[in-house]
């Protein structure tokens, strides 16, 4: 039960260091070519959410993601046994949320330095924090897909 809780420390510590080391090492606006024309590391501020929308709405930002995570702690205690999937995505969500609300409580804004240019669209820059927060989207959308699949299965019989 507890294994989960320690992937979202995991998530939130690497986000955290990561973005530690860009606000360090890196001027704002500094860019590293990692990969031509597709990756680069650009140190990146954003007080907004995705796409910078709601620039500087600290307060909104702090009641969404407190109910963000009090969500998924109930949801954790509800279902992570059920589903291991559904457990590391929730941890992957917890983790990625937490990372960013560090972010906006003591910088009120949020480091963003991974930098991809895809099919010519320079897609927004983003940070660990918003990569767990995707892929635990994405997994979660995928384990109620099957979940949902199975009952379907279950019934037919
Ligand atoms: C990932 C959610 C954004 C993250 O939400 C959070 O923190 C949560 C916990 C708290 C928010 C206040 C509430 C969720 C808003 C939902 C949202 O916005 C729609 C999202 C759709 C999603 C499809 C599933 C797109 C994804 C986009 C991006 C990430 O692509 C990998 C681009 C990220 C860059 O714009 C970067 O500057 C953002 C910056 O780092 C701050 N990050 C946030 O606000």
């Amino acid at each position: 039960m507890y294994l989960y809780y320690i992937v979202a420390l995991v998530v939130i510590a690497l986000d955290q260091l990561t973005k530690w080391v860009v606000a360090q090492t890196m001027e704002l606006g500094e860019q590293i070519t990692v990969i031509g024309n597709f990756f680069y590391l650009t140190s990146h501020r954003n007080s907004g959410a995705a796409w910078g929308i709601l620039q500087g709405k600290m307060m909104f930002f702090y009641i969404v993601t407190v109910i963000v995570i009090a969500g998924i702690i109930y949801y954790m205690q509800k279902y992570a046994r059920e589903s291991k999937l559904l457990a590391v995505a929730l941890s992957l969500i917890l983790g990625g949320a937490i990372g960013n609300f560090i972010d906006r409580l003591f910088r009120k804004e949020v480091v963003d330095f991974f930098d991809f240019i895809i099919f010519g669209y320079d897609y927004p820059i983003f940070n660990i924090a918003d990569s767990a927060l995707v892929v635990g989207v994405i997994l979660v959308i995928i384990t109620t897909i099957m979940d949902e699949r199975k009952e379907k299965r279950q019934n037919d019989k």
